[in-house]
């Protein structure tokens, strides 16, 4: 008997659920479904990401693929959850702008970075972005580039120790780009780079592996499953020693980021202690992993087309008369190359390949198909850039002359978005883009980038996605020094 009632409860409960959802259920049929008989009834697609990071990066790229074959949209579903992934530009543009609430997903980045600018809540977000994007303006940023220039070349003495051997790069670089973000925000020098295995890249590196194995494997997303398991411990102590590091970086500095950020912050509307802890937490999070994601895909690149790596090197050595001297800010104007290099870098291994946002209304998409409400949406950044309606039938191949001012006329501006787009884009465009081509300068006059040449113009490797799109091999190339 209560085993009947039960059932009739459970029934009654499931069937007024669906009827609410009538709406989202209709809307959402008339889109196609990514690989529909794969899907199981009740757990839809969530039986395929018992997989590791390297197998998720092939079904975003699949998917990807997929959805640019069904004219920029596919869905996907499990439980009580429909996404669709879209890579349509014209569609991608009203969704940035229109849907400004992260997924859902992303509360389990907010464990540990708790309310900072990039995952919070619209509710925190409008205010806490309105004080940080001052102090990202160019003025403020070209400022930087002394710091750049001193970290890259501390980069270089580093690598001068390990050149003539394969190395995996990441270490190196993303010390850099800690070393750099926590001189340039917090005006306090960590020496990441005297110590490459320095715990806080240690740990973000692992804690961001275990929330975006946390994010795609659903059974996880309980807060008592995961606590259950070893993977929560390790969690708890990565989130440790990243916050202790931030605490001994927090250090209010003269002419620093955070003293600009305390400044503008001091009226009765600016940043509380609490805030500004987590936007120094961000900025941090934000600024390393993804700026250091960026030189290692260009590194593999140049590896792999020396043809590009010689033209590189040539215009750097005009620019610096073949003089050993530091960088300076108008010498980023005149590498042009280079920059078409990054870019092309960028538009193939976008380090964000994804973007999660939660659907609150339904919203008609330029394309007439609509979006219903109760659902998210992936903007995949890797499908708009590889989108042969938009980059031609050459869409795969590595040319980075294609950002060459007489031919690049981008069809629609999201077509090309490393960065986003709309009013969450990325406050660390330029910041980000003098930082890597500083440590270009740095690392090129010196070494020749040595790998495995491509015989094929489609640059081929192995990924992963940890929240970022990396190599899976850590960016191994050989550094041979220049005379
Ligand atoms: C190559 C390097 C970088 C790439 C590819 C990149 C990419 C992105 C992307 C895709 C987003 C998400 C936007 C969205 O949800 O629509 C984002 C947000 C953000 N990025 Fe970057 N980023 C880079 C470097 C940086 C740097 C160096 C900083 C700061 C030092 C930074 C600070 C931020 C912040 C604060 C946000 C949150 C913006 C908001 O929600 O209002 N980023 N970035």
């Amino acid at each position: 008997m209560i085993l009947l009632l039960s059932f009739i409860i459970v029934l009654a409960w499931t069937v007024l659920f669906r009827y609410r959802r009538r709406n989202m259920y209709k809307l959402a049929a008339a889109i196609k479904t990514y690989r529909e008989r794969e899907h199981l009834p009740i757990i839809g697609f969530t039986h395929k990401f018992s997989c590791n990071t390297e197998d998720v990066e092939k079904i975003m790229e699949d998917a990807s693929y997929a959805a640019i074959e069904n004219n920029g949209i596919i869905k996907g579903w499990g439980f009580h959850m429909v996404y669709f992934l879209v890579t349509d530009p014209a569609d991608i543009e009203v969704i940035l702008k229109t849907c400004l609430e992260k997924d859902k997903v992303y509360r389990f980045l907010r464990k540990f970075i708790k309310n900072g600018t990039i995952f919070a809540p619209v509710s925190i977000w409008r205010r806490r972005r309105k004080i940080l994007i001052p102090a990202f303006s160019p003025k403020i940023v070209e400022n930087f580039v002394e710091v750049f220039s001193e970290q890259s070349e501390k980069l270089a003495q580093e690598l001068i120790q390990n050149a003539g051997k394969e190395n995996i790069m990441w270490p190196f670089i993303s010390s850099y780009t800690l070393d750099a973000v926590c001189e340039t925000a917090m005006g306090v020098k960590v020496n990441a780079q005297g110590n490459p295995n320095t715990p806080f890249l240690v740990a973000l590196n692992h804690v961001l592996n275990l929330v975006f194995k946390r994010i795609y494997q659903v059974w996880l997303w309980p807060d008592w499953v995961f606590q259950l398991l070893p993977q929560f411990k390790e969690h708890e102590d990565c989130k440790k020693i990243i916050h202790d590091f931030t605490d001994t970086v927090n250090v209010y500095e003269k002419g620093s980021f955070l003293d600009f950020l305390i400044h503008i912050s001091g009226g009765e509307n600016g940043y509380t202690n609490v805030e500004l802890r987590e936007e120094v937490l961000t900025l941090i999070v934000a600024g390393t992993d993804t700026s250091a994601c960026a030189i290692g895909f260009t590194l593999k690149l140049l590896s792999k087309y020396p043809e590009v790596q010689e033209k590189v090197y040539q215009e750097l050595v005009e620019v610096f008369d073949d003089v050993e001297r530091p960088l300076r800010k108008d010498d980023l104007l005149e590498l042009k190359y280079l920059e078409r290099v990054i870019k092309e870098s960028l538009r193939l291994f976008p380090p964000g390949p994804v973007i999660g946002r939660n659907i609150l209304e339904d919203i008609k998409l330029p394309s007439g198909r609509i979006l219903p409400a109760g659902t998210g949406v992936v903007v995949s950044i890797w499908g708009a850039h590889r989108d042969p309606k938009y980059w031609g039938p050459d869409a795969e191949h590595f040319d980075p002359d294609r950002f060459l001012p007489e031919r690049f006329h981008l069809k629609h501006p999201c077509s090309f978005m490393p960065f986003s787009s709309g009013p969450r884009n990325c406050i660390g465009y330029h910041y980000a883009l003098m930082s890597i081509k500083t440590s270009f300068a740095s690392i090129l006059r010196r070494f020749k980038v040595v790998g495995e040449p491509e015989k094929s113009p489609i640059p081929k490797m192995r990924l992963k996605v940890d929240i970022m799109l990396k190599a899976v091999d850590g960016y191994k190339v050989t550094l041979e020094r220049r005379k």
